[in-house]
């Protein structure tokens, strides 16, 4: 028996998802790596992680904080474009919004490594002119951006830490609900997007992120790292325009 040469990622033509009950429609086939998914729109929630000013907007938490989000623009279309899409196609969209009370209770303190790890948390302590700005609830840094405004239908989850899974509602929102399949989109891709969809992975969803409508936090290579486990260890990757062409082919 010969061995997959190391580095090569396994390739096949063959769709694979979630098995499907008797009587379920059929699925639309989702052009992917390391190979195409088979999943329905009634079964598949879009999951978009994080997008607020945090995280998105000049002025927010993570370009204070001196990360670059530069290329943050082209990915909000990218991610606006993918919701249009899921809406029109009847898909759930779960929006997750990340942060704390105002008095940072949840953020945990000294006793916790989210106390010494969040940057939001550290840059504030290192330049108290900006506490109490960075995701706290009722703040301009914790709210959605503009171009993201959940519609009557869509979900948002909050959530404390990096894992959108974890200590909330989503894991037992989405099973309510029949979901097998997700698709992810967010910043950051390494962060909060890759922690989520690897519990997805733990919790048996079919995971599936679409690159293009991703962004890192740490650099170009940090972005293909990520892309890297999630296509071989976690779940599947995919594009927006794969996703709009199998969701909403009149809008490709
Ligand atoms: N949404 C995220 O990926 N967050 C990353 C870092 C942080 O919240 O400090």
């Amino acid at each position: 028996m010969s061995t997959p040469a190391r580095n090569t990622t396994l390739t096949s033509d063959t769709p694979v998802g979630a098995p499907r009950l008797p009587g379920a429609p059929a699925p639309q086939v989702l052009s992917a790596r390391p190979e195409p998914l088979a999943l329905h729109a009634s079964d598949s929630a879009l999951i978009v992680v994080d997008m607020q000013n945090a995280y998105a907007s000049m002025g927010g938490y993570v370009d204070s904080a001196g990360f670059d989000i530069s290329g943050a623009q082209g990915t909000i279309a990218n991610i606006a474009r993918t919701i249009a899409a899921a809406r029109a196609a009847g898909m759930l969209v779960v929006f997750l919004q990340n942060g704390w009370d105002a008095a940072y209770v949840e953020a945990g303190g000294p006793g916790s490594p989210n106390w010494h790890k969040s940057n939001a948390l550290k840059t504030m302590r290192a330049r108290p002119e900006l506490a109490g700005k960075f995701l706290a609830k009722g703040g301009w840094d914790y709210e959605l951006i503009a171009e993201m405004k959940p519609q009557p239908g869509d979900i948002v989850v909050p959530k404390t830490r990096y894992s959108g899974f974890f200590n909330s509602t989503l894991d037992s929102t989405l099973r309510a609900r029949g979901i097998r399949h997700l698709v992810f989109t967010g910043i950051a891709t390494n962060v909060c997007v890759e922690s989520t969809l690897r519990d997805a992975f733990h919790l048996e969803y079919f995971a599936v992120m679409l690159e293009d409508a991703t962004h890192e936090l740490g650099g170009a290579a940090i972005q293909k790292a990520s892309v890297y486990n999630v296509e071989t260890f976690f779940g599947w990757v995919s594009t927006v325009d794969d996703f709009v062409r199998s969701f909403a082919p009149s809008a490709a």
